[in-house]
């Protein structure tokens, strides 16, 4: 079941997007939602597209938000970069050590933004980010995301736009540490490649046609997002730039020399 979209404008979207998307006219697009079904409502996937900083920011934990009273799973992502321009960069995780206060004057002063630590990025680099982990996409970027649905992002600094921060629930959520860089990887130039393996979802790349592991792994709902060549799930062609929904792995067809992301939610 090929998921519905809904396109989200943003100050930092783009008005020309990359095939085989098109921005309406005069819409600043900055994301590109695939609406989860009802089968499998815990996942989001979604397309970033960027032409400025995002915010600098964090999401809760599960434990967080409850507390909080601001949702139930909290949000914890994973970013595959599908193309990028020269010198584009994320900002994710601190360059050292930063405490409470600190970073409560560097967010109000502006100066967390050099106190990330900007990784340079190309089409094929892959980040996880866990809860807490502050974080901010640059520039020159597509992106696909995978998260937990939960749409809870706390806004630390917004470079002086005119959008609503979220200082004090940002700072009772954000870890000022590097990023580990054990969560971040390429994807590999052929092969499969378990991108994501807990603690909240699964996400893999399948390089032609799966293997009796994956199929092993996915036995039950899954979302399958195409990146190169198209895929036949439940009788219908699933091409890039377009998400679904399959009951097993075992029901969708993959082409023996294209990649797409399969992903599915842990615990
Ligand atoms: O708060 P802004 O800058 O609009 O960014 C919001 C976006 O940030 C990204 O890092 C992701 O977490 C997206 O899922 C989220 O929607």
């Amino acid at each position: 079941m090929i998921l519905p979209t809904t396109i989200l404008e943003k100050v930092w979207g783009r008005d020309v997007l990359p095939a085989p998307f098109a921005a309406p006219a005069g819409v600043r697009v900055g994301e590109i939602w695939f609406e989860p079904p009802s089968q499998l409502p815990d996942l989001l996937v979604k397309y970033l597209f960027t032409s400025e900083k995002l915010s600098v920011q964090c999401h809760p934990d599960a434990a967080q938000a409850q507390a909080m009273g601001a949702g139930k799973t909290g949000k914890e992502e994973c970013w595959l970069v599908v193309a990028a321009e020269p010198g584009a960069t994320l900002g994710i995780g601190f360059n050292e050590e930063v405490g409470a206060e600190a970073m409560r004057a560097a967010a109000l002063d502006g100066s967390i933004e050099d106190l990330l630590t900007w990784h340079p990025v190309q089409a094929g680099d892959v980040f996880y980010i866990p809860a807490g982990t502050v974080h901010a996409i640059g520039p020159g970027c597509s992106i696909i995301e995978v998260q937990q649905n939960e749409d809870i992002t706390f806004r630390l600094f917004d470079y002086g736009r005119d959008r609503e921060l979220h200082l004090d629930e940002g700072l009772k959520v954000a870890k000022g540490t590097p990023y580990d860089m054990a969560l971040h990887q390429r994807l590999p130039a052929s092969g499969h490649a378990t991108l994501v393996d807990g603690p909240k979802f699964r996400l893999d790349l399948v390089a032609g046609v799966p293997d009796d592991g994956l199929l092993y792994s996915y036995s039950e709902g899954l979302l399958v997002v195409p990146i190169a060549g198209e895929v036949l799930a439940g009788g219908e062609v699933v091409s890039p730039g377009q998400c679904a929904w399959s009951p097993d792995l075992a029901s969708v067809s993959f082409a023996p020399h294209g990649k797409a992301l399969v992903t599915a939610p842990l615990g």
